[in-house]
């Protein structure tokens, strides 16, 4: 298909905060029409739902920026010359896979061009849990800082056990920058040994072992069925007192009301949260009432260079797509 064929397919991007060098590639080949509104933004769901509901009618492919879901609704409304979603995300729990797939519609989604970023968060998180930065940053903010010796301690990462529930590009991302931390062992489980783990010194182990022996206790993995609230009240009872829990994966893989016992109880030491159920977690949540919980607004992703890359390959996506050539990242195809 030449430029000036493809000129007629109409592409419809979801939200206004779509990078420019993804909108740029798409808007050589194809028409393109962006939504008003941002998902996540003040305007809200409800508008920019009316607003899909206006531009998505023959559409043959959609560049999907948001957590929310793909709806049979959704679909129908765009029509059966959809194509492709196209997420620019990494995960795609949102997406509706075998609704896509009974209908013959691809699916495309952005790992890898995230896994550094995601995994400099990972080690945010880490430290921030175990260095207490929530109670460290409100003594600062009021102006009334804890004095002595033995103030508010941390915990090291040197000579810990660190362990990594689901060794993907992130898993692996996470583990190459900690190696730097002096950390005794790492841990990793997951379907299946991964042939990368030799290099990094990872272990493979159950989730049982790995849940038992770890300092740290790393999520980064998709959230599926099998997922969902891996982290529960059975679970965190075999953790050590000491553990702390990071993740960046999904907020549903952690049974938050589990957590917040064993936090409030002194069952285990600390938790980081770059994802919580809901988003955004209201200012009132119990889990905000912890001194012991270091909580970021799901930002793994979120630097220029990262969302650019994620924002150029989606837009790669489509154009392989809707030119008959195999995906860049598939997720179905
Ligand atoms: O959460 C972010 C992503 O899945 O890319």
């Amino acid at each position: 298909l030449t430029t000036t064929m493809t000129k007629d397919l109409k592409v419809v991007v979801s939200s206004n905060d779509y990078p420019a060098s993804g909108l740029k590639v798409l808007q050589e080949h194809f028409t393109v029409v962006q939504s008003k509104y941002n998902h996540y933004g003040k305007e809200g769901i409800t508008e920019n739902k009316e607003e899909l509901m206006k531009i998505l009618p023959g559409a043959s492919a959609l560049v999907w920026i948001s957590h929310h879901p793909i709806t049979k609704e959704l679909l129908d409304i765009a029509g059966p010359q959809l194509k492709i979603v196209s997420t620019v995300s990494a995960g795609y729990n949102h997406c509706n896979v075998p609704e896509l797939k009974a209908r013959g519609i691809k699916l495309s989604n952005t790992p890898d061009v995230l896994s550094s970023a995601v995994a400099e968060i990972a080690v945010a998180l880490i430290l921030g849990a175990a260095r207490r930065l929530t109670e460290n940053l409100d003594q600062v903010r009021r102006g009334d800082w804890e004095i002595g010796f033995q103030k508010t301690l941390g915990q090291d990462v040197r000579g810990s056990t660190v362990g990594v529930i689901g060794l993907g590009g992130i898993g692996q991302a996470t583990v190459k920058r900690l190696a730097g931390f002096e950390v005794e062992k790492f841990l990793y489980t997951g379907h299946r040994e991964k042939p990368e783990a030799k290099a990094l010194n990872a272990e493979f182990v159950s989730l049982d072992n790995l849940l038992s022996q770890s300092d740290f206790i790393i999520l980064a993995v998709p959230l599926t069925d099998e997922t969902r609230h891996m982290i529960n009240k059975t679970t965190i009872a075999k953790m050590k007192k000491n553990a702390i829990i990071v993740n960046v994966g999904r907020g549903d893989l952690i049974d938050q009301d589990a957590l917040y016992d064993a936090l409030k109880n002194g069952d285990i030491y600390a938790a980081g949260l770059d994802v919580t159920t809901p988003e955004p977690l209201p200012k009132d949540h119990k889990l905000l009432s912890l001194p012991n919980i270091f909580i970021l607004p799901h930002i793994g992703s979120a630097t220029e260079r990262t969302r650019s890359d994620m924002g150029v390959l989606a837009a790669n996506n489509v154009i392989r797509a809707l030119t008959g050539k195999p995906l860049l990242s598939p997720v179905l195809e």
